[in-house]
């Protein structure tokens, strides 16, 4: 295997879409899948998935393809999903609490296991199988349960404070739901989720009608 930081961030992001669609072949009791079919299905160049995997190692078998187990086992050790991945959430507001909602169901060895907000009406709150902890616990808490990544859904003018927190107690991944650039130290990986300008972006890819809606309107 090549070392990780040789392993482009492109390749990585395609790693978990590989291995959500081989859970599903094995839900289905299917034993093996060729580069052809994943890259049918994924939307994706065979040669470019034949080539992501070769990354890692020599998985596939000439004329039978990948076997579906070995290659999710394969995948789940490279990402680390091999073992428990405990998640701290911070801001158990709407957005909040429908990711920990979401996330309780979930049957993955990575999961948030412990949730946080700083007004004291949540605190205490429920979600799921979850208790609403104080921003004084997070601390402990994190380092209790060796909690390595964290997941910011605060307004966008607190983001940075609680980046910061996170950081001080341990913390050496993010993803940040808060509309703003988090400075962070470099050994901090972080990771922008953002519904309004991939939504925003979109409209680029529109068919532009705009010519034939204002001559309608004429
Ligand atoms: N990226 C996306 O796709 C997306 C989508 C929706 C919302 N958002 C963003 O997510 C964030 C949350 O949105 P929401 O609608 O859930 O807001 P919300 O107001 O419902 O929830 C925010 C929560 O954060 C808590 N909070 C505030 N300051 C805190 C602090 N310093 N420490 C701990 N907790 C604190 C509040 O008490 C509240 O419970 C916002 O920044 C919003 O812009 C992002």
């Amino acid at each position: 295997m090549k070392s990780d930081n040789k392993i482009s961030e492109a390749v990585v992001r395609r790693l978990p879409v590989y291995l959500r669609f081989l859970n599903d072949l094995q839900k289905r009791e299917i034993p093996t899948v060729s580069s052809q079919e994943l890259g049918q299905k994924l939307d994706l160049n065979p040669a470019q998935i034949r080539k992501d995997l070769a990354y890692f190692g020599d998985f596939g078998r000439k004329g039978i393809g990948y076997d579906v187990s070995y290659l999710i086992e394969k995948i789940r050790h490279i990402l680390k999903l091999d073992q428990q991945i405990n998640v701290a959430l911070v801001g158990a507001g709407n957005l909040g609490h429908a990711l920990s909602n979401y996330n309780a169901y979930l049957k993955d060895t990575m999961k948030i296991t412990a949730v946080f907000d700083s007004f004291a009406p949540k605190v205490g709150q429920q979600i799921h199988s979850l208790t609403v902890q104080p921003m004084e616990e997070l601390e402990s808490t994190i380092r209790k349960q060796g909690i390595r990544i964290g997941i910011i859904t605060v307004p966008d003018f607190e983001a940075q404070n609680v980046a910061d927190i996170l950081v001080a107690s341990g913390i050496e991944a993010i993803l940040n739901f808060a509309p703003v650039i988090l400075k962070t130290p470099s050994y901090v990986r972080i990771h922008a989720a953002d519904f309004t300008t991939d939504l925003q972006s979109l409209a680029y890819y529109l068919q532009d009608g705009r010519e034939e809606i204002e001559d309608g309107k004429q």
